[in-house]
């Protein structure tokens, strides 16, 4: 099976996890939430014409040649319904955010104006020009257009705008969520105990970050032994919650095999490719699983492989876009595989970090890209041109 293959199998496989139906929630409750569907304004933003300034409303040709002593006839403050009409040759003490009177076309900021000899009267010192310090009904955005966007990441910038445009609430697509249960009995967890045999577990933390990275949320991430019995018990636990089941381990040739055993109607099958050679697909009681093999290089790998361009696309995330560099050293490749190497990208070109070895996770972690050889290079020279896949 080739990874190309594999890869189309993954995508079917992944079908179902998307299928998962927006959910309508309030405005308050969206951050960090990916936005379903475009969000229109309700009204006119601003919604009526108001003064930018405390100051005096009045009409331009009575303040065209200054000082000019005018009649204070109203004192409109933020709230006011807006209905009164500017008496021409006079000024409205207006408050910011008032509506202007009807008539008036221009703020005189009160910085601008002094009160005159007479009560009720003040003396403009400075003209302004029509439209000085007035916000026009609409000039932020009309009633009925777009202000967020469909496929949007909420932040608090878009809910506010979102709820200064009236809006209650949203639509948006629930995160995918993903368990990842890692297995094996030599598992602990880092600051655990460790006796002859075992090891830390890698793998829990490491695909769980890359899904977290991917936009998906990890709402199980579970070590399960090598018993079947014990497996099927979490896999029990956790399959309503959960949109996607990634596992790790327990899928190649050996006797205590608890993944394959235990979803036995999967698919299980080698890829012509290293690392991440053995691979898995099956189904939990309608839960599409993604089988990882259980060295941390291949887990790893396979999920940047197999699973990122999916899980970031689900989530609305741009795809990671891959480049071409060239070799700075000769590299040799297994005949009949797809070898994804571990590189590190410099000025001179990408380097490959340390052997193939699907063991060396130290080393992946300071490789910052994946380095595509084809399945039929085997000798690539230095200087060659490589597609590299970011990490
Ligand atoms: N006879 C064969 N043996 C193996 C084959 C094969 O084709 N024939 N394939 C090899 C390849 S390639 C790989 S990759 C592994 C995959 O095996 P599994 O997916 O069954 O994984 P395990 O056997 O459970 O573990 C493999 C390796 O990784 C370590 N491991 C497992 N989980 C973790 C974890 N969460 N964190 C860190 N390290 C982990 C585990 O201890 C093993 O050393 O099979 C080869 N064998
Ligand atoms: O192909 Mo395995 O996945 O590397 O060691």
């Amino acid at each position: 099976m080739s990874y190309t293959a594999h890869l189309a199998a993954i995508g079917s496989a992944f079908l179902a996890a998307r299928q998962r139906s927006s959910t309508l929630i309030p405005v308050r409750d969206g951050l960090g939430q990916l936005l379903a569907e475009d969000a229109h304004s309700k009204v006119d933003l601003p919604i009526f014409r108001n003064s930018q300034m405390d100051g005096f409303a009045v009409d331009v040709a009575s303040v065209a040649r200054v000082p000019a002593e005018l009649t204070v006839t109203a004192v409109l403050a933020a709230g006011w319904s807006g209905s009164a009409e500017h008496v021409p040759g006079a000024a409205e003490r207006i408050m910011t955010g008032a509506a202007m009177p009807v008539g008036a076309d221009t703020v005189i900021p009160i910085e601008d104006t002094e009160p005159a000899d007479v009560d009720g009267r003040i003396v403009v010192r400075s003209s302004r020009p029509v439209g000085a310090f007035v916000r026009e009904a609409g000039s932020d955005i009309a009633k009925g257009s777009t202000v967020v966007p469909a496929g949007t990441y909420l932040a608090p910038r878009h809910l506010a705008a979102m709820a200064c445009a009236g809006i209650e609430s949203i639509l948006v697509r629930p995160q995918l969520s993903v368990a990842v249960v890692t297995t094996g009995a030599e598992l602990v967890a880092p600051g655990e105990q460790i006796g002859p045999g075992q090891i830390y577990d890698g793998n829990l933390v490491g695909l769980a970050s890359c899904l977290i990275r991917d936009g998906a949320r990890v709402a199980h991430a579970e070590r399960s032994p090598d018993h079947p019995a014990e497996l099927r018990k979490i896999l029990d636990r956790i399959v309503g919650d959960v949109d996607l089941i990634v596992t790790s381990g327990g899928i190649s040739a050996g006797d205590f095999e608890v993944v394959r055993e235990t979803l036995s109607d999967g698919t299980f099958r080698h890829v012509a490719m290293q690392p991440g050679g053995p691979q898995g697909i099956a189904v939990y009681e309608g839960t599409p699983v993604l089988c990882f093999p259980g060295n941390p290089v291949s887990t790893l790998v396979s999920y940047e492989v197999f699973a990122r361009a999916v899980i970031r696309e689900d989530a609305g995330l741009p795809a990671k876009a891959r480049t071409t560099s060239r070799l700075t050293q000769p590299l040799t490749s297994l005949a009949g595989k797809r070898q994804f190497f571990r590189g590190k990208l410099g000025d001179t070109g990408v380097t490959p970090v340390a052997g193939p070895g699907s063991h060396l996770v130290a080393a992946m972690a300071s490789a910052d890209c994946l380095i595509d050889i084809p399945e039929d290079n085997t000798d690539i020279d230095e200087g060659a041109e490589v597609s590299t896949w970011p990490l």
